[in-house]
């Protein structure tokens, strides 16, 4: 990140009558980035991006565009575009009316308006569309009506709350990946909500993860998922979701050696656990069923003492449900978390038992 960020929040609150809101969020973002406001229902996205758009304003704390404190400035002042998940397209004006329509109010001649709408469409794909009405188009076209309209307007900062959630499953994976190319190829800074982690991680430079108004842990997708700061952005990103498991299920030989055991928590991704015969590793455990979904196959295991697992392994595995198995993995694969805090254990190499590397066997 560059030494003066975009867009900064600085120690910005906003609470609620009822509850809710956000308390004491600093996030820079940097210039040309596509940073994705995560977290799940009510955790405070939406109010973050109406912070940034000057649509809520701060009980304390300070927000900066572009080196500019714009804490009590309105939306109009401020240099962006809002994409909506609702479209917020208007039903009476076509597809060049509506996407011109912020041009028009702002006095942009013509000449110059036929210009960007010209260079909107195609960007969108939305050419030879321009006199149709939002009614006679697909879900996808009027989403991307308003990224037409976000894109002509020709502003440093787009803002997008949720664009893709009306779109079906298939849909929403090429107009996220048209969303991230055309932020590539305009340059624009992007803040963009969502509570899908998969969205977050496919498209994100920058993930700010929120719970309960606070930041979790914001940073790129590759170190939330490899090295996650919390044990609930451990468990919040990845599918199928990182297991915890308390300390105390595991047998002593297996623990930390410096380990005050019952403060402790195991994460296991499931592409890191390996199935080994009978009483060779760490945890008993007993094959529910399997899922063999072509590239890899998803074992699902009762784990004597601890909590159930899923375990995912390349190609087919045809170990039958019913089957008792041992589960290890590698000493490099495990994540360690205070259980009161939450927060990751850094342990250092002494400290892991080398019993836990796994011994790698058929059943
Ligand atoms: N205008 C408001 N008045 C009162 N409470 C509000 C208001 N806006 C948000 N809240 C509360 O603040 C909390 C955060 O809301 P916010 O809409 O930011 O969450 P979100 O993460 O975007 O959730 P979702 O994914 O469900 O849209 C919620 O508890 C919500 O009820």
């Amino acid at each position: 990140m560059s030494a003066q960020p975009f867009v900064r929040l600085k120690n910005v609150t906003r609470t609620f009558d009822g509850g809710g809101g956000v308390d004491n969020l600093s996030i820079d973002i940097a210039k040309g980035s596509f940073t994705v406001l995560l977290g799940p229902s009510g955790c405070g996205k939406s109010t973050t991006l109406r912070l940034i758009a000057g649509l809520e304003t701060p009980d304390r704390g300070r927000i900066e565009i572009g080196g500019r404190d714009v804490t009590a400035a309105g939306p109009s002042e401020r240099g962006l575009s809002m994409v909506f998940q609702s479209y917020a397209l208007f039903p009476h004006l076509d597809v060049a009316e509506n996407v011109v329509f912020g041009l028009r109010v702002r006095g942009v001649a013509r000449k110059e308006r036929d210009k960007r709408l010209a260079e909107a469409l195609a960007l969108t794909g939305l050419e030879g569309l321009g006199d149709r009405k939002p009614g006679q188009l697909s879900g996808g076209q009027r989403q991307r009506v308003a990224l037409a309209r976000a894109i002509v307007a020709d502003h440093p900062l787009c803002l997008m709350d949720e664009p893709l959630s009306n779109l079906d499953a298939k849909l929403r994976h090429s107009v996220r990946q048209e969303i991230r190319a055309l932020q590539r190829r305009l340059g624009m800074t992007v803040v963009y909500v969502t509570h899908d982690q998969t969205e977050a991680m496919g498209m994100a430079d920058q993930i700010v993860l929120l719970q309960k108004g606070r930041v979790e842990h914001m940073g790129p997708p590759a170190e939330l998922y490899e090295q996650p700061a919390t044990a609930f952005t451990a468990s919040f990103i990845g599918s199928p979701a990182m297991t915890l498991i308390p300390a105390a299920a595991l047998p002593h030989q297996f623990l930390p050696s410096s380990a005050r055991v019952s403060e402790l928590q195991l994460g296991l991704r499931a592409e890191d656990i390996e199935l080994m015969p009978e009483g060779r590793g760490p945890l008993a455990a007993t094959i529910v069923s399997s899922e063999f979904l072509g590239a890899e196959t998803y074992v699902y295991l009762a784990v004597d003492g601890a909590p159930p697992l899923i375990a995912r392994l390349p190609g087919r595995d045809e170990r039958a449900a019913g089957q008792r198995v041992s589960l290890g993995w590698s000493p490099a694969s495990p994540h360690w978390f205070d259980r009161e805090s939450g927060k990751r254990i850094t342990l250092s190499s002494d400290q892991t038992s080398s019993e836990l590397v796994s011994q790698p066997a058929a059943v």
